[in-house]
């Protein structure tokens, strides 16, 4: 159902009313989810998905942030390279494809990517999607647009200097077959030629949020949170607004005109959502 409700407002999206629309949802999907966890509810699939996408050169520190974001605005966290590895382990079809793949640096074909990750957002029963590791190419994101049928409403870039991503994955210590010299290199190139491209997209369409990844951890995250901690304030604001509203015009109309009241109401809504 989340996949209608999020095609439906992206095949609007050019609109003045869409732009409202899609942040009504940001904002409504990110507060309602945060409130249903307080109360340990799960979430219906009927919600339309808060997706945020996860990008930055290989050690980063994408994986070690997302944990903090997780924990402090109850994301589901889905690692590309996790959900990849574990098809490895698995032994599955395309496990030795993929292995060779990952151990030459090389972006594995989005379309098994893609599935993997369809897999995981069907599975749980959260609805704020943390996309880690993806979409590393413009293929990546084209192919998720198209199986998914959603944009994501957040991109997060982790911008770090290269020397300090190398030192970084040299000490990783996980026992993975790419955190090599040999290795790492040839992810650098795979990421300037094919990473950045889509990295600029996500600029252009005002969706990118780039934090200077250079600090201790915490340093770091004290650029996110400011981040999703806004959209949160937003949708709290404007719910807030609504009630009172709402109030307003029930006593002033005496309830006889009750669904003129409404109508006004939710026009008011939007106005404010628009400039907020
Ligand atoms: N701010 C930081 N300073 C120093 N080391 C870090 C920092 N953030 C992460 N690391 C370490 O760097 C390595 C790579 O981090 P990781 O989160 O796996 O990056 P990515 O997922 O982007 O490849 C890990 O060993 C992690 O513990
Ligand atoms: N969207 C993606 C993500 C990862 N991968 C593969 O998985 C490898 C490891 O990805 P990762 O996200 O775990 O790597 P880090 O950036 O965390 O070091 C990449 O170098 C690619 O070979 C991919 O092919 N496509
Ligand atoms: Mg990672």
């Amino acid at each position: 159902m989340w996949r209608r409700v999020a095609s439906l407002s992206s095949s609007i999206s050019s609109s003045f009313l869409a732009q409202t629309a899609s942040r009504l949802n940001s904002w409504e999907s990110l507060t309602t989810g945060i409130a249903q966890q307080a109360k340990g509810v799960i979430a219906p699939k009927e919600k339309t998905p808060f997706i945020t996408f996860v990008l930055g050169g290989p050690g980063s520190g994408k994986g070690t942030q997302c944990i903090k974001i997780v924990e402090t605005f109850g994301f589901a966290h889905l690692s590309a390279g996790d959900l990849l590895r574990r098809e490895i382990a698995s032994k599955s079809a395309d496990g030795a494809m993929i292995l060779n793949t990952i151990k030459e640096g090389k972006i594995v074909p989005s379309q098994v990517t893609v599935k993997l990750i369809q897999k995981e957002m069907e599975l749980s029963d959260n609805h704020k999607f943390l996309i880690d590791g993806f979409p590393r190419t413009e293929e990546n994101r084209v192919s998720f647009e198209r199986i998914i049928g959603v944009e994501p409403n957040v991109v997060l870039f982790f911008d770090c200097p290269e020397e300090e991503m190398v030192k970084r994955v040299l000490n990783r210590n996980e026992g993975r077959v790419d955190d090599n010299l040999e290795t790492i290199k040839k992810r650098l190139t795979v990421f300037q030629a094919l990473s950045l491209p889509v990295i600029n997209y996500y600029s252009e369409k005002g969706k990118l949020y780039t934090i200077k990844a250079i600090g201790t951890e915490d340093e770091i995250f004290e650029q996110v949170r400011p981040i999703f901690a806004a959209f949160e304030v937003c949708s709290v604001s404007a719910m807030i607004l609504s009630i009172q509203l709402c109030c307003f015009f029930l006593l002033h109309f005496e309830s006889e005109n009750l669904t003129t009241a409404l109508f006004l109401l939710n026009l008011f809504g939007i106005f404010v959502m628009f400039l907020i």
